[in-house]
């Protein structure tokens, strides 16, 4: 059932469990990652950045934003469990009127690269016109750093819980995503995993709306090590470990950023095929495999979130 974000982030607030958001670029992920909140009977979110629209439009935006509405709306309306999609890190307005034009069921406006009062009035803006469409919105204060495709920025700039009241009230944003310490990609940290709890808390205290945490892979040491059997070479890669994931829900995320988990198990599962069946050239035998492996990962974030059984 394909539905509105706003209300299943709702929900998990109220019960203090979090959603995964899978992003996808492709069929695969998106077969991988219904099929696993089907067999765990959980809602799940799934979303596209601006890289993965223009790779699925071969660069024309609009097509790529329907395609992904029309696949994933597909999908969600021949199952039970209640499946969002949304925009992620939409920096660029083009990318957002083309969202929530082809029918996404929410959008991330990105300005947190903004001094705070810019960024402020950018997604009050975004909030205005979206909501008029029934589309809900989430935004982003302070910065992760750390790099993939189109969303970079050179270091973590925390969220002020003061500056997040402000902006939430002024704005009327559905969900917030506030810097605590993460960062994208397979290199999150160089020592341990540092998260600020403290300022989490009180921006959970201070807005009282669902709270995003990008940023949030945990970066598997099972599917690293296959893939690196089968000649990746991803040495010095951390993620964010699970515990600690588990304490940010407990103090307020509801929706928890997954894709370079998925990418991990993914690449896995293919190499691991490839080299195993030196034959093999039917996609559909040798994706499976990354499948598979992406399903995993899927099923057990959806269970340690807390999201299982709550379709
Ligand atoms: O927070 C996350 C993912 O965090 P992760 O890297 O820890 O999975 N995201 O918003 C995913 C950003 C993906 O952007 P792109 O498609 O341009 O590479
Ligand atoms: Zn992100």
């Amino acid at each position: 059932m394909y539905v509105n974000t706003k209300e299943i982030l709702e929900k998990a607030s109220k019960n203090f469990y979090a959603i995964p958001a899978f992003n996808i670029n492709n069929l695969e992920f998106l077969i991988a990652i219904i099929e696993g909140a089907i067999e765990k009977n959980a809602p799940v979110i799934i979303e596209t950045s601006e890289g993965a629209i223009k790779y699925a439009g071969n660069g024309d935006i609009y097509r790529g934003a329907n395609l992904f509405v029309k696949m994933v709306r597909e999908y969600a309306d021949s199952v039970k469990i209640p499946i969002a999609l949304h925009l992620d890190h939409g920096k660029h307005l083009e990318y957002i009127a083309a969202a929530v034009k082809a029918g996404y069921s929410s959008v991330m406006i990105d300005a947190s690269h903004e001094e705070f009062e810019k960024n402020l009035t950018i997604t009050k803006e975004v909030v205005k016109w979206a909501h008029a469409s029934g589309v809900s919105v989430e935004a982003e204060l302070g910065q992760l750093s750390g790099i993939e495709d189109n969303v970079y920025a050179a270091e973590n700039v925390l969220v002020d819980p003061e500056q997040a009241k402000i902006f939430v009230e002024e704005t009327g944003v559905d969900f917030l995503a506030p810097a605590i310490g993460t960062s994208h990609g397979a290199f999150k940290f160089k020592g341990e995993a540092k998260l600020d709890f403290d300022r989490l808390k009180k921006v959970k205290e201070l807005t009282n709306i669902p709270l995003v945490l990008h940023g949030a892979s945990s970066v598997l040491k099972q599917f690293v090590d296959i893939a690196e059997e089968f000649g990746a070479d991803f040495g010095g890669a951390k993620g964010v470990p699970a515990e600690e994931i588990k304490k940010c829900v407990e103090l307020g995320i509801n929706k928890v950023n997954t894709d370079t988990d998925l990418r991990i198990a993914f690449v896995a599962g293919v190499r691991k095929y490839l080299k195993e069946n030196p034959k093999e050239f039917d996609p559909r035998k040798y994706f499976k495999e990354g499948m598979n492996y992406v399903k995993e990962v899927v099923m057990d974030r959806l269970e340690f979130l807390g999201a299982s059984g709550k379709a």
